[in-house]
């Protein structure tokens, strides 16, 4: 049996990621990714400027998941595009995605990808539209009518391949409303889901909240969003043209998380909470886990099984 995934016209060892933010700010920790046995990789969201971030506490883990506000820190544009060009050049063959946001909002999402476009990077873009931590921004894909101008605006000059980074959505109103506007481009995929956002941690000993932003609300991973994360790889599955593929991220623990994102549809599986946790061998784990379950199953490749999810009809 093989795990190889096939995404965007390259065949890929293994599905496994990093979810954007989790061991990818900089180059040594960009390295440590590509050397491991995540089978891409992709870098943390960038914004023109390089950026701080909130202050910190701003990520805790926790028994079921983790609560992160880290407000964009990052090292800016032009530290990732250098990083991005050179490691195109040195690895060809192992392609990786850079994540580009905004802290500004819609101008900045465009200056950015302007920026991209006339640079020499020409390998995938995850364009994330679901930061839930900058305090006074609304997560752009949460209003369906800027996000199609965004992506109207950035596909008037972008000829390069892309895809975007999208919330949780908890209506099959929304899923049917983000389908439309996404079904109307030429996206190369979607990533659902980012951080299930603003949700809140109290303290059992000190009755007090666990990270400093916000007064304590941010972005939820981990076990907690795993059947949301689910739902909404296989609502968009279901909804948006064969030619968007999907990238499934939240709650991924095991090899068996990982097989469901499958079962719903994904191509290819982020890992952020428990790599935050378990350090790079978590790809090694997961590997020999989602394997087993193949084997186990009688299935040589995941295309056998991958978006064929059962229901009770
Ligand atoms: O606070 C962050 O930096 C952050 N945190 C998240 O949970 N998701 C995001 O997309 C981002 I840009």
């Amino acid at each position: 049996a093989s795990l190889q995934a096939t995404f965007y016209g390259h065949t890929y060892e293994n599905p496994f990621m990093n979810a954007s933010g989790v061991h990818c700010m900089d180059t040594a920790e960009l390295d440590g990714l590509a050397t491991s046995a995540a089978g891409s990789f992709v870098t943390k969201s960038a914004t023109a400027e390089g950026r701080d971030g909130n202050p910190e506490p701003r990520y805790v883990n926790l028994e079921l998941g983790s609560i992160n506000s880290m407000g964009l820190p990052n090292l800016g544009l032009a530290y990732y595009l250098k990083d991005a060009i050179q490691r195109q050049t040195a690895h060809p063959d192992k392609p990786f995605f850079l994540s580009v946001a905004s802290y500004k909002g819609f101008d900045e999402y465009v200056a950015n990808m302007k920026a991209i476009q006339d640079s020499a990077y020409t390998g995938l873009v995850e364009l994330n539209l679901s930061c839930p931590n900058v305090p006074g921004k609304p997560q752009m894909a949460y209003d369906f009518e800027d996000t199609e101008k965004l992506l109207t605006e950035i596909f008037s000059f972008y000829t390069k391949p892309f895809g975007v980074k999208l919330p949780p959505y908890f209506d099959f109103m929304h899923f049917d409303k983000i389908a439309a506007v996404l079904n109307q481009f030429d996206l190369k995929f979607v990533n659902c889901i980012n951080s299930v956002g603003n949700g809140l941690y109290i303290d059992d000993e000190t009755d007090t909240v666990v990270i400093k932003p916000k007064g304590g609300f941010g972005g939820i991973g981990g076990e907690y969003v795993k059947p949301t994360a689910l739902a909404n790889v296989r609502a968009l599955r279901q909804r948006l043209n064969p030619t968007i593929d999907i990238i499934g991220t939240g709650g991924i623990l095991t090899g068996r998380d990982a097989y469901e994102h499958l079962l719903c549809g994904a191509s290819m599986l982020q890992v952020g909470t428990q790599l935050y946790k378990e350090g790079l061998g978590v790809f090694d784990r997961l590997n020999s886990e989602l394997l087993d379950i193949l084997v186990a199953k009688g299935y040589n490749t995941i295309a056998e099984f991958k978006g064929k999810l059962a229901t009770l009809d």
